[in-house]
């Protein structure tokens, strides 16, 4: 059991919008934890004699962001693809190898193979990698199974690893990810299986809290997605989008249409799908790994969807094929560097935006009175560190769920 975080923190410096959107920084700060809550946060001078009893945790001056939020992994599978980095090295592009039977297909084979207890052993030291940074909520998606068998297999996984680890876990059923092979060509029949027996078989048992789907040209057509998301309708899950990642197939207006969470990758996204993002309140996910990985070169419109005022959040995208990465940090310095965010809008890109994608901005992302006491603590000088740093990072001290799970 790990310790307890209630009591009173002091000695903190609150990063700027830690506890909000426009908040300001707070340079001699307190938290106040009670059963794992948050009961009052402030400057420490402000703070209420009934409020300072109990435990006493010293924070050294750290500077304090809420926890962080890795809002799109694919974290769940067997195998790696190491080979078709060498081969892209050799000059293949990523739709010559997806087309060649490598790509997603291949994970799908590997996780298929893997029994559920070898895919949590495979993905919880993933998760770790990404808790010890301070990550305290997660996206985690199924798609390498592409049968309800194997599909239920990655969603129990997700489950299972957001019960050991502590930490908030919602899941995304992605069972439109690839074509499997036993489908080779018969995309509609696939599709029809997984509106008509996987998704509602997998709901009944709790196991999505999302629907997404890969609109591509390797992936799935326009209407095919439309299905998919009238059948998530049907069963009242919300739905998110890989859309726009390699051509503008139109996913995100369709996706903004059905009240999309989030639209994801987006570098294709035209004004139109723009605008209907910010009609619908649906977030705008950068996935700078992906992006970098596949030296991609055509930029997501950072300077439009700002201008447009579409809340715009960080993630991974940790995936064997496109986005190996487990440092969300990295993806904050990637933000900034390749996509020209700016410091706090990555911050706000891994904390509320991040929580705002995956519905959870009621519960995660900034701290504040009566939310799970979800906070980190960085040995650091000031907030633009946590982009800067390239590749190495300071040890946050963590503290998940009112538990204090990490600290140097
Ligand atoms: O290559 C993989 O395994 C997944 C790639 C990942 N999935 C997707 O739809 N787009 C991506 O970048
Ligand atoms: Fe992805």
């Amino acid at each position: 059991q790990l310790p307890s975080a209630d009591g009173v923190w002091t000695d903190l410096r609150l990063a700027p919008e830690a506890l909000g959107e426009g908040s300001t920084a707070v340079d001699d700060a307190a938290i106040v934890v009670q059963h794992g809550h948050i009961v009052w946060v402030g400057e420490r001078r402000a703070l209420p004699a009934a409020h300072a009893q109990g435990p006493q945790h010293a924070g050294h001056g750290a500077l304090v962001t809420p926890g962080l939020i890795d809002c799109h992994t694919h974290l769940v599978y067997g195998g790696q693809r190491a080979n078709e980095f060498a081969m892209r090295l050799a000059g293949a592009s990523y739709e010559e190898v997806a087309r060649a039977g490598g790509g997603i297909v291949s994970s799908v084979r590997a996780t298929r193979a893997a029994s559920e207890d070898e895919l949590f052993a495979l993905a919880a030291p993933r998760l770790q990698a990404l808790l010890n940074e301070g990550v305290c909520a997660i996206e985690i998606k199924s798609g390498y199974g592409l049968s309800l068998e194997h599909e239920r297999a990655q969603l129990r996984v997700a489950r299972r690893l957001g019960e050991h680890f502590g930490v908030t876990v919602r899941t995304t059923f992605l069972g439109a990810h690839a074509l499997p092979p036993e489908y080779a060509g018969r995309s509609q029949a696939y599709i029809d299986t997984v509106c008509h027996e996987m998704m509602p078989a997998l709901a009944a048992e709790g196991l999505i809290d999302a629907v997404d789907v890969f609109c591509e040209t390797i992936g799935f057509s326009l209407a095919e997605t439309e299905q998919v998301f009238r059948a998530a309708q049907r069963l009242s899950l919300p739905v998110k989008l890989h859309a726009e990642q390699l051509s503008d197939m139109g996913g995100s207006a369709l996706a903004a249409r059905y009240g999309a969470l989030s639209c994801d990758h987006i570098e294709h996204l035209s004004d139109a799908g723009i605008a209907a993002m910010k009609q619908a309140g649906t977030v705008a996910v950068l996935l700078p790994g992906a992006y970098y990985f596949l030296r991609d070169t055509h930029l997501p419109p950072i300077a439009a969807l700002r201008a447009a005022g579409v809340p715009m959040a960080v993630s991974t995208d940790h995936n064997p094929g496109t986005s190996p990465t487990l440092s969300l940090l990295l993806m904050l310095n990637m933000a900034c560097t390749l996509f020209r965010l700016t410091v706090p809008e990555a911050v706000a890109g891994v904390t509320r935006h991040a929580a705002r994608a995956l519905g959870l901005q009621h519960s995660h992302g900034q701290i504040a009175v009566d939310q799970p006491a979800n906070f980190v603590l960085w040995p650091l000088g000031e907030v633009a560190e946590l982009a800067y740093w390239l590749g190495q990072h300071p040890q946050p001290t963590v503290v998940r769920q009112g538990r204090i799970t990490s600290h140097p």
